[in-house]
């Protein structure tokens, strides 16, 4: 059966987890090095999307455990796979201490997860899935078709998703995707990490989304934990994952009591940039990229 993806329970009755049945929550638990935690989407059967930088080189499969809010649905991971050109340290040299660019990775279920209310794939772009959801079902339909029809050019209404004891936030955001893209940018200079950075473009590289500031309106921010989580795009009653919360200026959640600055912005790695790695990665898993 043809499962449809991003498709979420409506029923203000209904549970967070049915709301946003692709949110899991990953945990990392390295012998003796205490617990680390980020966010994910289920995109298909056996695999969850996240970011690169919630696991260590030699983090092992075996220490990592993702819960799809359902108690009985805690998962072991059976592989692990970060983008081969994520690279954290490529730019220690240039005095950038944590280099995020391809910061995208997939985890591997060891059972295939059955679909359910809770449970449920959000849609990927250039997949069958997608072309069906836009309702855009001409078999013409093209990986720029999706591109142009998800990235439009200017503000794009964006959302995602703060896990805050176990209760499912979502956060309205706009992508700046026009003229208010390079002063989206220009304020990656204010983390404290890059204020000696010459260039913007050495941190903000071509495989960025970015949203936050004030202009059109104040936009939530993310915290560290929201790492991994998808940046969503909902269109028409379903919802498309276009990004991966990567990294940001200001973390919300370490100093609750200081309201974020205008300046606070927040980097998503583009899905449409890793394409290739995508395709090759989930090439059994039946979503059918076109
Ligand atoms: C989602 C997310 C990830 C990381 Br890593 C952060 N930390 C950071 N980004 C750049 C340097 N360090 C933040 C912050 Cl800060 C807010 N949200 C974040």
């Amino acid at each position: 059966t043809l499962s449809m993806c991003g498709l979420g329970w409506e029923f203000e009755k209904a549970e967070d987890h049915q709301k946003n049945p692709w949110h899991v929550s990953i945990k990392i638990a390295r012998p003796g090095k205490g617990l680390e935690s980020c966010k994910g989407a289920l995109v298909s059967e056996y695999f969850v999307l996240t970011a690169a930088h919630c696991f260590n080189i030699d983090d092992r499969a075996h220490w990592i455990t993702v819960d799809m809010g359902k108690a009985t649905s805690v998962n072991k991971v059976a592989g692990l796979w970060s983008h081969p050109q994520y690279n954290v340290g490529k730019l220690k040299g240039a005095g950038i201490p944590e280099f995020y660019d391809y910061d995208v990775a997939l985890l591997k279920l060891t059972q295939k997860v059955k679909f359910s209310f809770d449970s449920r794939p959000i849609c990927l772009p250039c997949t069958e899935g997608t072309t069906r959801a836009l309702r855009k079902a001409h078999p013409q339909t093209t990986c720029n078709d999706h591109k142009r029809l998800l990235l439009t050019v200017g503000e794009i209404p964006a959302l995602f998703v703060h896990e805050d004891r176990k209760k499912l936030e979502r956060k309205h955001v706009n992508i700046k995707n026009g003229v208010k893209r390079s002063a989206c940018e220009a304020d990656a200079k204010k983390a404290p990490l890059y204020v000696n950075v010459t260039d913007v473009k050495q941190v903000v590289t071509p495989r960025f989304l970015c949203t936050g500031g004030i202009d059109p309106v104040v936009d939530p921010n993310t915290c560290k934990g929201d790492s991994g989580g998808p940046l969503i795009i909902p269109k028409g009653k379903r919802f498309f994952q276009v990004g991966v919360i990567s990294w940001g200026v200001f973390d919300v959640c370490k100093q609750p009591k200081r309201k974020a600055p205008a300046y606070a912005r927040d980097f998503h790695l583009n899905l449409f940039t890793v394409l290739p790695w995508l395709r090759e990665k989930l090439a059994e898993e039946g979503l059918g990229f076109i």
